[in-house]
């Protein structure tokens, strides 16, 4: 099995090299994987001029799964979309038409101390953000900055096509049907005709799926529902824009970014796996970003794109031993824990898996 590793930027190499370790763990007793690395985002522009070299994206193409760690650095200037490392994935997404990005907001029992919010709320918290991911206004056109009467204008297109939409509901409710068989459609019907397009065709594709219960919800109350009653929810399928935002949002029922995994996959089961944070340039190179997220990447790899189902089980065991062991990075930690580094944190978990192999 061949697995295309691209790192990128910030703390994406110190994240994915834990789950890489994770993986060579579980391959000690299994099938053996191949990891072919490559360069992309920033490390790339700034080797050779582009943040998605060819090289790159053919990799990606080829391989079996694509592991990804985190694209870009801080964006403060104004350098063109194609300069920016963030860019490469946006254009790695479209590529490989990569349009159903899963993220899953489980809150393990173990960390329900680490959170801000109240126990009581989280519990039991098991939801999946499926996000659109390659339409909306983060490729519509036209888009750009230009000088109009004498000011700087700065423009985004929203823009969906009715087959977008179809594709999507139907991996939403397809998704649902595998789990709670409830399906919560995100949008903003009251301001964007995008949206009111999206209403309808989700409306439409409910037809097809008697058997799951579709509701509907504005993104801004939807984002206050998440957080005050994100039990209610099972699988929520929103746009580009609106899934970006309220996955970060869903990442703190968690305990913390650091621990939200997502899955983007295209119409034959192709899929790139990747944390849902970014680069966090302010905390790179200190040894103490969380890699589960990373980790929990890598086995819904093994489960969506592998075939491991087994192996994606024993890694997310591993996880759990780990944190009921009460090992925590800074992001997670609580009274009474045991604080980790990176590193640390992937030996944990790989000797974990070492273990259960044995066991
Ligand atoms: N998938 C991606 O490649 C991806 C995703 C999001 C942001 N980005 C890029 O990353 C750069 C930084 O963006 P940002 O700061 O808005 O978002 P970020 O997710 O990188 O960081 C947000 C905050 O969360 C913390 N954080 C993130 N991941 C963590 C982890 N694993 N462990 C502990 N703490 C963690 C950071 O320290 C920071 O305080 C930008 O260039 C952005 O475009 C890339
Ligand atoms: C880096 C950025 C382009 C990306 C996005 O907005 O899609 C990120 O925030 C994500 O959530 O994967
Ligand atoms: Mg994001």
């Amino acid at each position: 099995m061949h697995i295309a590793v691209l790192p990128g930027d910030g703390i994406g190499p110190e994240v994915t090299a834990q789950a890489v370790k994770a993986l060579r763990a579980l391959a000690a007793n299994g099938p053996q994987f191949e990891f072919t690395q490559a360069l992309v985002g920033d490390a790339a522009y700034d080797a050779g001029g582009d943040p998605l070299p060819e090289e790159t994206a053919r990799l990606a193409e080829r391989a079996d799964a694509v592991l990804f760690g985190a694209a870009g650095t801080y964006d403060s200037d104004l350098r063109p979309a194609e300069a920016r490392g963030g860019h490469a994935l946006l254009r790695l997404r479209k590529r490989m038409d990569l349009f159903a990005n899963y993220r899953p907001v489980f809150a393990f029992p173990e960390l329900l101390g680490a959170s801000t919010l109240k126990r009581e709320a989280l519990e039991g918290v098991d939801l999946v953000v499926l996000r659109e991911l390659t339409g909306d206004i983060y490729f519509g056109q036209p888009r750009g900055i230009s000088v109009v009467d004498g000011e700087r204008v700065g423009i985004n297109t929203m823009r969906y096509t009715e087959s977008e939409v179809r594709r999507v509901a139907h991996a939403g409710f397809r998704a649902a049907r595998l789990r709670r068989r409830k399906l919560c459609s995100v949008d903003k019907a009251n301001v964007l005709e995008t949206s009111q397009l999206w209403r309808a065709v989700v409306t439409e594709v409910a037809a097809d799926y008697p058997d799951v219960e579709l509701t509907h919800q504005y993104v801004d109350a939807a984002a206050m529902l998440l957080v005050r009653k994100p039990r209610d929810f099972d699988v929520i399928v929103t746009g580009n824009i609106f899934g970006d935002i309220l996955s970060d949002a869903a990442a703190m029922l968690t305990g913390s970014i650091g621990m939200l995994p997502s899955a983007s996959l295209n119409a034959e089961g192709r899929g790139l796996y990747e944390p849902v944070h970014g680069s966090a340039p302010d905390i790179a190179g200190k040894d103490i970003a969380n890699p589960l997220a990373s980790i929990l990447s890598a086995a819904m790899m093994l489960r969506l794109s592998l075939g491991q189902g087994g192996m994606a089980d024993r890694m997310e065991t591993a996880v759990r031993h780990v944190l009921a062991e009460g090992l925590r990075t800074a992001d997670i930690m609580e009274d009474g824990a045991t604080l980790v580094g990176t590193e640390a944190m992937g030996d944990a978990v790989a000797r974990e898996l070492s273990r259960l192999a044995t066991a």
